[in-house]
């Protein structure tokens, strides 16, 4: 029985797909796999038996990445599968922050014992008069799943769209509209752009990216949108450009103790992916990419791992081996099945940065003793039997 624990709830829709040979634990020490969304696993204990992790959602930053790789744990992500929802919260937040929705909403709220509140809307609306996003530049630093969707959707409301992203992947490139002003540093948005949206992970290089040496290079009553992670943006120099009107707004799907108390932020309790689609996309993905892994040992949208399709094992036997992206571990590993006297059918090895996974199908099942063999190999992080 293969035991799943969820940090997170996770969408039924996901969870339905498992078969009768998975079993729900609440106790993550002896998980097989875990499903988690935003709970911050840092600090929890690995066990030994923990194959995988799957966060259904994009960003990793709340899982020690490194350490599972170490560990041999696989970690996945859902590409992309919350896009959408973070796509529309984020074209709200420029709607926000460029008419007063929410001082007008609170206005109709603290009124509503008034009989005369519908001639009376009609003298206070002028205080929550604001502009329209038409024609306006914005800046999409970021052209990732949501950068493309947002700058693609801005484009269609008649905004005037810049976008950056030394990175930028073939796919999302193809999917950006043409109309889309891609330039090659941030700094270019910074001096041009009047709304500035941030669709980064949250890196060491990314961390506090948005600061008063940043800002300093923007136009005076610049609207920022953080639909990513609040860390992105350095708090305190935020607190002081939006004092200082050099930020009009501030929005925020990430609020902290600090954003939360200032003027001038709209902050939303990090509703970006709170949506039934794509709750069910990211737990579908998430589900699949665990059940692939645990039952044919496929590695699909990795963050930690190489991607490794071997398909369904058609010999007798199949062995994945996580191990360490080093010298003449391929050869220690055919030396140990050429010396049990087996056929080697099929076998993929990857590698990504300084970890690498391999399959070996093979035409004998496999046995304990095979994996006790390969697991006592230095480098070798841990050995599974598929088949
Ligand atoms: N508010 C919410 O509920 C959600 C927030 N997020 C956040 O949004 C982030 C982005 O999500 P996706 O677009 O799905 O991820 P993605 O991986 O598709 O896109 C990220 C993009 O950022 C680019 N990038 C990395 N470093 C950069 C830099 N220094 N300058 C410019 N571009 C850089 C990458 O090349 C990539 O194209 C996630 O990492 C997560 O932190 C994601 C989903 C939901
Ligand atoms: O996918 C992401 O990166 C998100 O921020 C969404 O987080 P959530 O799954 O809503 O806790």
């Amino acid at each position: 029985m293969v035991k799943v624990n969820c940090l997170n709830p996770i969408a039924a829709v996901g969870m339905d797909l498992f078969s009768a040979d998975y079993a729900k634990t609440e106790n993550m020490q002896e998980a097989d796999a875990v499903l988690v969304r935003s709970a911050a696993m840092h600090d929890l204990e690995l066990p030994e038996n923990l194959k995988a992790i799957a966060r259904a959602g994009a960003g990793v930053n709340n899982i020690p990445l490194d350490k599972c790789a170490g560990k041999g744990i696989v970690v996945f992500n859902t590409p992309g599968a919350n896009a959408n929802g973070v796509k529309e919260l984020a074209i709200a937040g420029l709607l926000l922050a460029s008419r007063d929705i929410v001082g007008g909403i609170n206005w109709v709220a603290e009124n509503k014992a008034d009989e005369n509140i519908a001639k009376n809307v009609e003298k206070a609306k002028s205080k929550f008069a604001g502009r329209e996003i038409m024609g306006k530049k914005l800046g999409v630093i970021g052209l990732g799943a949501i950068g493309v969707l947002v700058a693609n959707a801005a484009n269609r409301l008649g905004m005037k769209v810049y976008g950056c992203d030394p990175y930028i992947s073939v796919d999302h490139a193809w999917n950006l509209s043409r109309d889309i002003i891609h330039v090659k540093t941030n700094d270019e948005i910074y001096k041009e752009c009047d709304y500035i949206t941030v669709h980064v992970p949250l890196l060491d290089e990314t961390k506090h990216m948005i600061n008063t040496e940043t800002i300093s290079k923007m136009k005076d009553g610049v609207v920022i949108l953080n639909f990513a992670r609040d860390l992105l943006v350095n708090e305190d120099d935020m607190g002081e450009a939006l004092k200082s009107g050099k930020v009009a707004r501030y929005v925020t799907d990430f609020p902290n103790a600090k954003t939360a108390n200032m003027e001038g932020v709209i902050a939303i309790p990090h509703l970006g992916a709170s949506t039934e689609e794509s709750e069910d996309n990211c737990a579908v993905m998430a589900v699949k990419q665990i059940m692939d892994y645990i039952e044919n040992g496929n590695i699909r949208n990795s963050v930690n791992y190489p991607s490794c399709n071997a398909g369904i094992c058609e010999s007798a036997g199949r062995i994945a081996i996580n191990h360490r992206n080093i010298r003449n571990m391929l050869s220690q590993f055919t030396s140990v099945f050429s010396g049990e006297n087996i056929n080697i059918a099929n076998m993929i090895n990857k590698s990504k940065g300084e970890y690498a996974y391999s399959i070996f199908d093979i035409e004998i099942p496999s046995t304990e003793e095979l994996v006790n063999k390969l697991a006592s190999i230095d480098g070798v992080l841990k050995v599974r039997i598929i088949k």
